[in-house]
């Protein structure tokens, strides 16, 4: 595997909190790697380690061979990002927003992901004013309209109709086969079966499985290895 996103030892803590302990992983060029968890797992941590939003505490992150808290902007241009929260300019509509991306990524791509994520029927109302699930697909065109060869999508089908779905799915695996390293928070099991090359299963910051969903799965299915696992429900 040529390792594109490297995790090792990484730890992260918060005051009494410890949301990363430890934990080593890593995901390959050409691969489509979930990373799944309970809440308050570590996941959305550990990415925002890797996309240079956090320092960690101990522990060494590296992005196609690069630390990402040190990252130049030529670093940064090369990997896309979708925060969980969108984090998408609110007063502007996906028109702008997409047709700025792609002027400054100099790409044309945008109208093909405009077109994939089915954006037109609403690409000129406001950010602010639209669905969740329609913010989802203007966030996830704007991670993946500059062709980055490492993409860290937080979530990206939460709350996204069937349909919808099943559209980023095929982009995912498009991207995948044109060797993106594609990293994916879900709390989706079948997502991460019908996605993943392979799964990182984070709990309490540390990795208790990393390996192809049939192996974690080991015959059976992968929601019931991932209970076995991650020990059931729990309050944090
Ligand atoms: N800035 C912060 N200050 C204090 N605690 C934090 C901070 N960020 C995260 N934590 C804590 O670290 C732990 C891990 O949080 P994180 O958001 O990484 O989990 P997650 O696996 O992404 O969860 P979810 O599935 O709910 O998105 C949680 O206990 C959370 O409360």
């Amino acid at each position: 595997m040529d390792r594109a996103v490297v995790v090792e030892d990484l730890r992260r803590v918060f005051g009494d909190t410890i949301a990363v302990d430890g934990a080593s992983w890593a995901a390959g060029t050409g691969e489509i790697t979930c990373v799944l968890g309970p809440n308050g797992a570590g996941k959305t941590t550990t990415i925002e380690c890797l996309e240079g939003l956090q320092q960690p505490d101990g522990g060494r992150c590296r992005v196609l061979g690069t630390d990402p808290w040190q990252a130049s902007a030529d670093h940064r241009a090369r990997v896309g990002v979708m925060l969980q929260d969108g984090g998408l300019p609110q007063s502007v509509p996906a028109s702008r927003l997409l047709a700025h991306l792609g002027r400054l990524y100099r790409t044309h791509r945008g109208p093909e992901l405009v077109e994939r994520l089915d954006i037109t029927p609403f690409a000129r109302t406001p950010v602010r004013r639209l669905s969740g699930g329609q913010r989802q697909r203007v966030a996830l065109a704007a991670a993946l309209l500059g062709d980055p060869e490492v993409a860290f999508l937080d979530e990206p089908t939460a709350g996204l109709d069937p349909h919808a779905r099943l559209a980023v799915w095929d982009l995912l695996r498009e991207r995948r086969d044109e060797g993106v390293a594609l990293v994916v928070t879900t709390h989706g099991f079948e997502e991460a079966e019908r996605l993943a090359d392979r799964v990182v299963i984070l709990d309490r910051g540390r990795v208790v499985a990393d390996d192809t969903p049939a192996a974690i799965a080991a015959g059976g299915r992968l929601e019931d290895a991932y209970f076995a696992l991650t020990g059931g429900l729990r309050g944090s």
